[in-house]
């Protein structure tokens, strides 16, 4: 009977090579994590099994124009210091000139092999040099010395070399990408966070700013509930923020809850959560913002518009500390530190009827009263010379605030307080057409019945008249009490006595 011999393909010299291919393209994949590692596997395989004396990888530093040894096998550390060629140098630098294949047949009688790593043995013949190219851009060469015992066909060589050489190079195409992107990430994100640090900052030298600030200071590490009063844009939400920042619970979760912005009948399903099939839409269950706010603080801001059905559960809440989820029966307890505010005033409500008096006692355990922003003195020009800035550096724009368009500032109101003049001074940086920004500019910015006649900006004169009718408001704003009057104005009380007396201001008419 005949036999039929078929040789086993693995003794075929090519199942071999495209072998060595394929376990140096399984190496390579994972290099996105780590190229070091993927790369010694890969000079490993080659000088295994092609019975090479070293394999290297050269790195192509784009700003030096050198190549690197970003990986080898067979040099030491000092070798691989030692062996860095500048594009055009030896066989290595010359491979990555001409983005060509260099060959070096008898490397102990060819001056173009520099032997700079000094590590060159008797054993090697020839060394070839293969430029790494991915989307025909070099990232590096792949140098390999050749030993006799190494693949006699130099051609065939090459040709292997070449395609381990390109997927080399994606492999640091990609790397370099992640790493590039990741570096970008990284940047990124440190720059949003001292955004967000800098935004919480509580800017403010005035005595009325600092007494809040030492509050915050001594109530931040307790758990006591606290209720900041103070008109709108006056800052309380900073100062809640400033309160979670130096509690003990500054690690766990700052939960917001703007109890005017959501409907009625989804305040509560918000406030406690609700169950899976509590209600039509309710698919799934959900975590309410007390649940969410476990071991943190719960910021309910404009607490003043919760019904009174709502003060009454949540009055609960604050007693108890526990709670049960909309459509569920299950109790759970929370430990979270409640922070309310309030532009209303909620003493009055209580007169009214309209908040309960038991839950307006429960929230306001320590009270602190954001004051208007003009009741802080010079803070205006403080602030505005930070918001300034700010948006100047967001805006990538110079402006500057002259001496008359201060002054105005100052004179102003405010009914937006801190919120108005922040919004005021983006107005600024993008609106004024010059550098410097006077009264004038600064009028046209703010709204159409506070806007100052020009004329009024043109002489000294004009100014000192403005800062004379301004202490006359605030004079009478505090019922001639000159004390009062210079706190306002955040100055001094000889100062304001000097200014009563140079503009001839008669206080008895106002006492
Ligand atoms: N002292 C301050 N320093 C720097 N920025 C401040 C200061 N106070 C307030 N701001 C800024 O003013 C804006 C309004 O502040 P915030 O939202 O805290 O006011 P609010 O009193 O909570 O307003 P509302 O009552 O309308 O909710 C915010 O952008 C805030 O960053």
């Amino acid at each position: 009977m005949d036999t039929i011999c078929i040789s086993p393909i693995k003794d075929c010299p090519r199942y071999q090579e495209l072998r060595v291919l394929y376990e140096i393209s399984v190496a390579l994949k994972g290099s996105e994590l780590g190229i070091e590692k993927a790369f010694e596997t890969t000079l490993s395989l080659l000088k295994r099994h092609f019975y090479m004396d070293k394999s290297i990888y050269y790195a192509l530093n784009d700003e030096s124009n050198e190549l690197e040894v970003l990986s080898s096998v067979g040099l030491s550390k000092r070798q691989e210091l030692l062996a860095t060629y500048k594009v055009g140098e030896g066989a290595t630098g010359l491979c990555a000139q001409f983005l060509e294949p260099v060959v070096i047949e008898n490397v102990h009688q060819n001056i173009l092999f520099l032997n700079k790593s000094c590590s060159l043995k008797e054993s090697e013949i020839s060394y070839l040099a293969i430029p790494a190219l991915s989307q025909n851009r070099l990232f590096g060469v792949l140098g390999v010395s050749l030993t006799q015992k190494s693949l006699s066909d130099i051609e065939e060589m090459v040709t292997i070399l070449t395609i381990t050489a390109s997927l080399m190079a994606q492999s640091q195409q990609i790397y370099q990408t992640i790493n590039d992107e990741k570096k970008r990430l990284k940047e990124e994100k440190l720059y949003y966070k001292e955004e967000i640090l800098k935004q919480n900052e509580i800017i403010g030298h005035s005595a009325v700013i600092q007494s809040v600030l030492d509050i915050v200071g001594k109530v931040a590490c307790t758990s006591s509930t606290i209720l900041i009063s103070g008109e709108t844009g006056t800052g309380k939400e900073l100062i809640a923020k400033a309160i979670h920042n130096y509690s003990l619970r500054k690690e766990k979760p700052y939960i917001k809850l703007n109890c005017a912005a959501i409907p009625e009948n989804l305040l509560e399903t918000e406030l406690f959560g609700h169950e899976r099939g509590a209600f039509t839409d309710a698919k799934e269950m959900r975590k309410g913002r007390f649940e969410l706010a476990d071991e943190g603080t719960l910021f309910l801001d404009e607490v003043g518009d919760l019904s009174l059905n709502l003060q009454a559960k949540l009055l609960r809440v604050l007693q108890e500390q526990e709670f049960e989820r909309l459509g569920g029966t299950k109790t759970i307890k929370v430990d979270v530190r409640i922070v309310a505010a309030t532009n209303r005033d909620i003493k009055e409500m209580v007169r009214q009827g309209s908040f309960r008096e038991d839950l307006f006692y429960r929230l306001n355990v320590i009270p602190i009263h954001s004051p208007s922003l003009r009741d802080r003195g010079d803070d205006i020009i403080l602030l505005s010379r930070y918001f300034l800035e700010r948006f100047c550096r967001r805006h990538a724009k110079e402006r500057s605030l002259m001496n008359d368009a201060e002054t105005l500032l100052k004179a102003y109101n405010w009914p937006g307080n801190i919120r108005e003049l922040e919004n005021c001074m983006e107005r600024i940086v993008l609106l004024a057409p010059s550098l410097h920004v006077n009264a004038h500019v600064l009028s046209s910015v703010l709204p159409a019945k506070t806007q100052v006649d020009i004329k009024v900006f043109e002489t000294k004169a004009d100014l000192e008249e403005l800062e004379r009718q301004t202490i006359i408001k605030v004079l009478k704003e505090c019922s001639g009490i000159k004390i009062h009057a210079a706190k306002k104005l955040g100055i001094s009380n000889r100062q304001i006595g000097y200014k009563i007396q140079k503009f001839e201001i008669g206080v008895e008419e106002y006492l």
